[in-house]
């Protein structure tokens, strides 16, 4: 059984960038800001709870939606007005977000 800790989901949309390396970072509310610096975690499709890979958490800060920026877009690989779109398509209702960075780890396969 993987803990919550060490699993995180994605949109399938989102996970080719991530498994490329394009997409570090990761803006999540509260209730998805639990993890731990330093922790490998693996990553899922949300709608298929396939695995995608595993990535390493690098540094989990708070950020308010009103100053997510131009280098929140490059790190997350979308343009700024999309990535704000889908943020508040997730997150209606806060304006209390974290970033979560992360590496890629190295895969088996
Ligand atoms: C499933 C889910 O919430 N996915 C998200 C949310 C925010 N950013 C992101 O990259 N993926």
């Amino acid at each position: 059984m993987i803990d919550v800790a060490n699993k995180i989901t994605f949109f399938e949309f989102l996970t080719p960038l991530i498994k490329s390396g394009k997409k570090t970072i990761t803006i999540r509310d509260k209730s998805e800001s639990h993890y731990l610096v330093g922790s490998q975690v693996e990553v899922f499709t949300l709608e298929t709870d396939q695995k995608v890979c595993e990535i390493e958490i690098v540094s989990v800060e708070a950020i308010r939606f009103d100053l997510i920026n131009e280098f929140h877009a490059q790190q997350e690989h979308l343009a700024l007005p999309r990535l704000k779109e889908l943020i508040k398509e997730i997150y209606p209702n806060t304006n209390e977000l974290f970033v979560i960075t992360y590496k890629l780890m190295p895969s088996d396969t």
